[in-house]
């Protein structure tokens, strides 16, 4: 057994996740050929099933819409379901509970949350113009964001994050800025950029997509207007999984939501024809939720039961940290460049390897048993979601790594 296999079971020995894994449905090391045991690092896309959610998810269908069917909208907790399950999130993101409703796609609440801070930057009376936005963010937040601007007359301005503080004046009306980067796993520095954005009197929005779950992210209290996230990475939501929209609580009363559905009205069963927002939360809604993966997602953040973010962060950075020395183990020099910062205040939970014929060295990773994933052009994306990650499994997708590419030169196939 080398030295770093040995460091990884004394790591794993030692870590208090490690239980937590048992939750999820996973491949063992038998359902595969000893040299393949399965290795999931694409949480960052797609959350494992959590073991509970199969039971739930028949209860409800069976149950809760089978028997009890119009009668559980109120007998099951469906009206209320988005934003019950929105305070679940809450702690999640330093949330205080009343400020999160989940309900539709991240894309969607992208588009309410940057319209509604151009709302509110505009009734403070400013005239402001420009819509700035992170040129390298997940492309949906940059095509929104695009329609958003020409919807409210404003010019939209693409800044790298680092570039915003010098982009920020008084004809900014709002920022979306990404918690951490899709292809590099950057983190970017949210206290100081919403500070910054706060002191032009601008209003912050944040994408959570690839931080929430993952790392600590306090929007109490670093006084973020608004921010969006999806369930489906490290929150472990399902495919498809409702998304989340956090409005401070005091900025609420001044949500005027550019998708107002009668969810979202002070009285759904008046069927009024004229529109009064609920106050709240609520007033985040649109329509009538998606309750099947609304509680298949609720019943999937029951595995946070008694987990600290804090811990969830130790362990993201102690996995990544190994897998970055296991690449640098078993790769060859130069055959990977790492995208991904090395300083901890700058990393998401993921590492980002940028490679020469990225996509088929993933296939072959694949075939080993190791999912990650390639982002054109030539990236290897692998994210490790510390609940059911192992230091094993950051060694072993590493050296298999290390081999796919030492088989590619050797047989003059894509080499990296
Ligand atoms: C940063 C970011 N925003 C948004 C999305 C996607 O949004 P949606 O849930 O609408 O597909 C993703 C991933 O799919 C993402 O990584
Ligand atoms: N949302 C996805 C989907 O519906 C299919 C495949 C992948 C995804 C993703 O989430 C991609 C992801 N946001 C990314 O960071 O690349």
């Amino acid at each position: 057994m080398s030295e770093l296999m040995a460091r990884a079971g004394a790591l794993d020995a030692a870590d208090e996740l490690a239980g937590a894994r048992k939750q999820f449905v996973l491949d063992t090391v038998s359902d595969h050929a000893a040299d393949a045991a399965g290795v999931y690092l694409d949480g960052n896309s797609l959350g494992a099933l959590p073991a509970n959610v199969p039971a739930h998810v028949e209860d409800v269908v069976r149950r809760q819409w089978g028997e009890l069917r119009i009668r559980s909208w109120d007998e099951s907790g469906w009206w209320t379901a988005p934003e019950r399950i929105g305070d679940r999130i809450a702690p999640l993101v330093g949330a205080a509970p009343g400020q999160i409703v989940v309900g539709d796609s991240t894309s969607v609440n992208v588009f309410k949350a940057v319209v509604a801070a151009v709302r509110m930057a505009e009734s403070a009376g400013t005239g402001r113009d420009e819509i700035l936005v992170d040129a390298t963010t997940f492309p949906t937040d940059g095509y929104i964001a695009e329609s958003a601007a020409r919807m409210t007359g404003r010019t939209l301005r693409p800044v790298t994050p680092a570039e915003v503080p010098g982009a920020l004046s008084d004809r900014t009306a709002a920022v979306l800025l990404n918690h951490v980067d899709y292809r590099t796993g950057r983190l970017h520095d949210l206290p100081s950029l919403t500070a910054a954005v706060h002191a032009a009197g601008a209003l912050a929005v944040w994408d959570l997509c690839h931080s929430a779950g993952a790392l600590p992210v306090g929007l109490d209290e670093h006084g973020v207007d608004l921010a969006v996230g999806c369930t489906y990475k490290y929150l472990n939501g399902g495919p498809g999984s409702p998304a989340y929209l956090y409005v401070r609580r005091d900025l609420q009363d001044r949500f005027d939501s550019p998708l107002p559905g009668w969810n979202s009205h002070t009285e759904p069963f008046g069927m009024r024809p004229a529109y009064e927002p609920a106050s709240g939360a609520p007033r985040g809604r649109v329509g009538t939720p998606d309750i099947l993966s609304m509680l298949a997602l609720e019943a999937a953040l029951e595995v946070w039961d008694g987990v600290s973010i804090d811990a969830v962060r130790a362990k993201s950075l102690a996995l990544t940290d190994f897998f970055l020395e296991c690449v640098g183990a078993y790769v060859g020099e130069g055959r990977v460049e790492s995208l991904t910062p090395v300083a901890h205040a700058e990393r998401g939970s993921q590492v980002a390897l940028r490679c020469e014929g990225a996509g088929e060295v993933m296939k072959r990773l694949i075939e080993r048993g190791v999912v990650g994933d390639f982002r054109h052009p030539d990236v290897l994306r692998f994210g490790f979601t510390p609940l059911y990650v192992g230091f094993a499994d950051a060694e072993r997708a590493a050296r298999v790594l290390g081999e796919v590419l030492t088989g590619e030169v050797l047989s003059g196939e894509a080499p990296c």
